[in-house]
Formats: structure tokens, C-alpha cells, sequence
């Protein structure tokens, strides 16, 4: 009758509506347990009146949903995740248990310093100077395949060119303009849906979409800044493998990066950028250190999770906004 139709149009619309919601812009706004109450009352009544359950049903889209979610992608070499000091006295004593303990030199160390961007960690894997697949970093060990969406992203090259390694796996962060996100959380709101927290879960969101297209409309950026495997000729120092990555083509934040020698001009540079990081179009949450020597690197190595030879220098959690 009358009632039971119009409430199967109902049921219908709702449900696409949240397909919709779910998988396009990865904001849903019913849960699953409630998407699912929803699905089964439509099964009831089309299988009470058939007639009900025409091509344009959700109940006979059924499979034609896009995967639910990404294949896992073991990493190569684990993405290691940085340890953190938040003031000088710390500062200083990560660089003396450099000196003292593994290097037994007293003489000041090289270190090559980046702004640490407040984006989602990635890897590249370039064959033949051909994108082959990207992941997110995951748990470090294995992450989500997201090659699709990572082609999205303006200024990443599909192709590598000048002295490109045969295989190289490019780590690197993607992040949102200020002025982007900003945009971004405007058509949100237009669009009746929830803006994103900050720019951090914006790239997150946006890089995680199950549908490209959706990606594609999201001007993600990315700066490259490490690597994995490499197979090829090895540069010497962390700074010279920044720029070979600028020389291949993409993107790094060479322009922000500096090398200096000894630990108090590390503590002069990270007072710099914290006096200056509002005028930059991106979040910035501190300051990356690395010894630069790539062999003395590779001297200090690893603990568990963490390298050794570098540390997270963090920014004190902004003011709450003064209203
Ligand atoms: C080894 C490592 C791990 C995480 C990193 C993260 C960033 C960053 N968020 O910009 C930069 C780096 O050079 C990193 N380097």
C-alpha cells in the first residue's frame, strides 16, 4: 500500500545518501549498526512486495560498492617514527650522547635541520623512475596501497628524470595549504558535512578516500624528505640526498632546510623557525634534526622504532586562541 511505498522510497534514499556520505567524502553520519538497521528493513519489505526491489534499489547494488577498504602494503625497510626533545636542555643532551657515546669525538657534530611538516607520512616506490605503488605509513611496518589517490596529488612526477636510481622507495609528508584547507572546510560546511578538524586530519582523510575522484578534488601537497631502499649511488650526507630528490623532480623543502655544525646553532635555528612558522602556508609542529653524514648515520643506527642520529624538535602547543 501507499505507506509501505513510501517508506521504501525513504529507506532508499537515506541509504544512498550515506553511500554517498561513506564513501565519497568519508563522513558519515549514521553509524554502521544504524546503516544496517536501515539495509535489512528495505530487504524486509522488498521481499514482503518484489515488485519494490527494481534495478535502482540499493538492495540490488549490493557488491557494486566500492572496496571497503585499502590492501595492506609491507614496507620494504619499517618507516621509523621520530623521538622528540622540547627545549635545549634535552637538545643538548641528545647531541653530547651523540658525541660521548657513539662517536667518541668531542668535536662538534654536522646536522642537517628541516621543518617537520604536520601532515601523513608516506612511501613512494619508484622503479625505473616510474611510480609503482604508494603507501601510508601505518604502523610503520605495513601501511594502506593508496597509488591511486597519491597520483592525484599536483607536482608529484610520474616520471623521474636526471640521475634517478633503478628502484628507490621515496618517504615524504603530505599536508594541506592553510589557504587550501581553509577552502576546503568552507565547501564542507556548504555542503552541510563536517569540516576537518585541522589540516593534518584533512590530508588524512582526503589521502584515505576510497574513491580517487573524490582525492582528486583535494589539492593535497607533499615534501619529500627520506628514502628506504635506494638502489643506485648513495649520496653522502642527508643534505645531498635532499637535493638528488629536488634533482629527480620532486617536491622537497630544500629552501627551509639548513646545515650547521655544532648544537647551538641548532637551538639558533629552531628559535628562528618558531619565531617565524605563522608565516608559512602550512602547519609546521617543529624542527627535524639529522646528523647529516650519512656513514655516521648508519655508525649510530637504530633503537626499536626510532633512528638514532635524529630527533623531533617540537613546538610548545600553540596559545589557545585569544578570543
Ligand atoms: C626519519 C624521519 C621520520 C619522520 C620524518 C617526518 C618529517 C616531517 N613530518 O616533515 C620529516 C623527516 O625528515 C622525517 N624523517
Amino acid at each position: 500500500d501507499d505507506q509501505v511505498v513510501a517508506r521504501h522510497k525513504a529507506l532508499c534514499q537515506e541509504i544512498l545518501r550515506h553511500n554517498r556520505l561513506y564513501h565519497r567524502l568519508d563522513a558519515p553520519e549514521i553509524s554502521d549498526a544504524e546503516y544496517d538497521q536501515l539495509f535489512r528493513e528495505l530487504l524486509a519489505i522488498e521481499e514482503q512486495y518484489p515488485q519494490l526491489a527494481t534495478p535502482d534499489s540499493p538492495s540490488q547494488q549490493v557488491g557494486a560498492e566500492p572496496v571497503e577498504k585499502f590492501s595492506p602494503i609491507r614496507h620494504a625497510q619499517p618507516m621509523l617514527s621520530l623521538r622528540n626533545v622540547r627545549n635545549d636542555a634535552e637538545l643538548r643532551d641528545f647531541d653530547h650522547s651523540l658525541r660521548t657515546t657513539f662517536l667518541a669525538r668531542e668535536s662538534e657534530l654536522e646536522y642537517c635541520l628541516e621543518l617537520k611538516l604536520d601532515g601523513l607520512a608516506v612511501e613512494l616506490t619508484y622503479r625505473d623512475g616510474r611510480l609503482l605503488q604508494a603507501s601510508t605509513r601505518g604502523d610503520g611496518i605495513t601501511g594502506e596501497e593508496i597509488s591511486e589517490n597519491i597520483r592525484t596529488i599536483a607536482g608529484l612526477p610520474k616520471q623521474l628524470q636526471g640521475d634517478y636510481p633503478d628502484l628507490v622507495d621515496i618517504r615524504g609528508e603530505v599536508f594541506f595549504d592553510l589557504d587550501d584547507f581553509r577552502r576546503l572546510n568552507q565547501r564542507q560546511s556548504e555542503a552541510g558535512l563536517k569540516p576537518f578538524a585541522n589540516p593534518r586530519n584533512a590530508a588524512a582523510g582526503s589521502l584515505r578516500q576510497l574513491d580517487a575522484a573524490v582525492t582528486a578534488e583535494r589539492p593535497l601537497r607533499i615534501f619529500c624528505y627520506g628514502i628506504g631502499r635506494l638502489e643506485g649511488a648513495q649520496p653522502e650526507t642527508q643534505f645531498g640526498l635532499l637535493e638528488a630528490m629536488a634533482r629527480w623532480g620532486l617536491p622537497v623543502n630544500l629552501e627551509q632546510t639548513r646545515v650547521v655544525r655544532g648544537v647551538d646553532a641548532v637551538a639558533r635555528r629552531y628559535a628562528e623557525i618558531l619565531d617565524s612558522r605563522d608565516n608559512l602556508p602550512y602547519e609546521i609542529d617543529g624542527m627535524v634534526i639529522k646528523i647529516n653524514d650519512l656513514a655516521l648515520q648508519h655508525e649510530v643506527g637504530e633503537l626499536s622504532r626510532s633512528p638514532r642520529w635524529a630527533i623531533a624538535y617540537k613546538f610548545p602547543p600553540r596559545q589557545a586562541e585569544t578570543v
